[in-house]
C-alpha cells in the first residue's frame, strides 16, 4: 500500500486524485493539505504543511508555483520522495528542485499523461529530419479559462525536448506583436490559447515547403494526469534520492 500525502489536495487535480486513489486498493491517501478547507474529504486535510503529523511514502504536489518551495522543504526535512506536478515554476524554483534531488527522490512533469510523453520522444525524431529541410516549428496550447500560467508547462517541455534534439541551437518566441520582422529560421513560437473548460491540447506544427506536419494530443479528462500522478507515486515510493521523470515511469507501461 502506498500512503500519499496529496498538496493542494481541494483543487481541481487533487480531487480528481482523491476519487482515483478511493477506488485503488493499492494506494491510500492519509493526509491532505489546502489553504482552502471547504471540500469534505475521507482524509485529514491541514491548512499549514508545517502542521502535518501524518506519516506518508510520498508527496503529489499539485498546487502553484509559488507553495512549491514550501512543499520542497517539508519533503527534503522528512525525507520523503516527491510527485512534482505543479507548472510555472520559474528557472530558480527549478535549480532548487534539482539542488533537493540530492537528498530525496522527485519526480518533475509539466503533464503525467501517457501520450505526451510518448509524443516528447516523437517530436524529437521528426525535428531533425524536418528542420534538415528547413520546416519552421511553431507550438499552440489551449487550456481553460482557469489557468494561471502560461505558457503551459507541457508546451515548454516540447520545446525543450525538440531544442535538445537540434543542440539548443534554437530560441523561444513566445510574442510577434512587438517586432515588424520576419521569423529567425533558428526559433520556435510558443503560442498560448486560453477558453472554456477546455482540458489541455497541444499542437507541433512543423511547416515547410508545400507541406504540414503537425503532431497533436488532446486531453479529453483530468483523469489521465491523475492516472500518471498515481503511478509515479506508487514508483517514487521505493526510489533513492535523485531526479525522475515520467519517462522512467511509462518504461514500466
Ligand atoms: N503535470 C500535469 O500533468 C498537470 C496536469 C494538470 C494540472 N497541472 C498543474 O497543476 C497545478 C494545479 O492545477 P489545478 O487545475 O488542480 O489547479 P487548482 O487551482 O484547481 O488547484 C490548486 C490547489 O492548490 C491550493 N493551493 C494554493 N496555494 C497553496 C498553498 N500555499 N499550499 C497548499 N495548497 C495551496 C489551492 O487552494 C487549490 O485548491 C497547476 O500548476 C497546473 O498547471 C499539471
Ligand atoms: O490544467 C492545467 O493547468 C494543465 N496544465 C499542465 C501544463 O501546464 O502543461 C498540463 C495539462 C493541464
Amino acid at each position: 500500500m502506498t500512503r500519499i500525502i496529496m498538496h493542494g489536495c481541494n483543487g481541481k487535480m487533487g480531487q480528481v486524485i482523491s476519487g482515483i486513489v478511493a477506488n485503488d486498493p493499492e494506494t491510500s491517501i492519509v493526509a491532505g493539505i489546502d489553504i482552502s478547507d471547504h471540500m469534505d474529504n475521507p482524509y485529514p486535510v491541514y491548512t499549514r504543511i508545517e502542521d502535518l503529523d501524518v506519516d506518508g511514502d510520498v508527496i503529489i504536489d499539485f498546487s502553484i508555483a509559488s507553495a512549491v518551495p514550501t512543499v520542497l522543504n517539508y519533503a527534503k526535512s522528512r525525507k520523503i520522495p516527491l510527485v512534482l506536478c505543479t507548472t510555472g515554476l520559474t528557472e530558480e524554483q527549478i535549480a532548487t528542485v534539482n539542488e533537493a534531488s540530492k537528498e530525496i527522490a522527485i519526480l518533475l512533469s509539466a503533464n503525467m499523461s501517457l501520450g505526451v510523453n510518448l509524443l516528447l520522444n516523437l517530436v524529437k525524431k521528426a525535428a531533425k529530419t524536418l528542420t534538415g529541410a528547413n520546416f519552421d516549428i511553431e507550438i499552440v496550447e489551449k487550456h481553460h479559462n482557469q489557468k494561471i500560467d502560461a505558457p503551459s508547462g507541457t508546451a515548454l517541455a516540447f520545446a525543450d525536448s525538440i531544442n535538445e534534439s537540434l543542440n539548443h541551437e534554437y530560441t523561444y518566441n513566445y510574442d510577434r506583436s512587438t517586432s515588424r520582422v520576419k521569423r529567425e529560421g533558428q526559433e520556435i513560437g510558443i503560442h498560448a490559447v486560453r477558453g472554456g473548460t477546455i482540458v489541455g491540447d497541444h499542437a507541433i506544427i512543423f511547416a515547410g515547403q508545400d507541406e504540414v506536419v503537425e503532431l497533436h494530443h488532446s486531453a479529453l479528462s483530468k483523469d489521465i494526469f491523475a492516472v500518471g500522478a498515481v503511478n509515479a507515486a506508487k514508483f517514487l515510493s521505493q526510489k533513492c534520492q535523485g531526479m525522475y521523470d515520467m519517462q522512467n515511469v511509462i518504461e514500466n507501461y
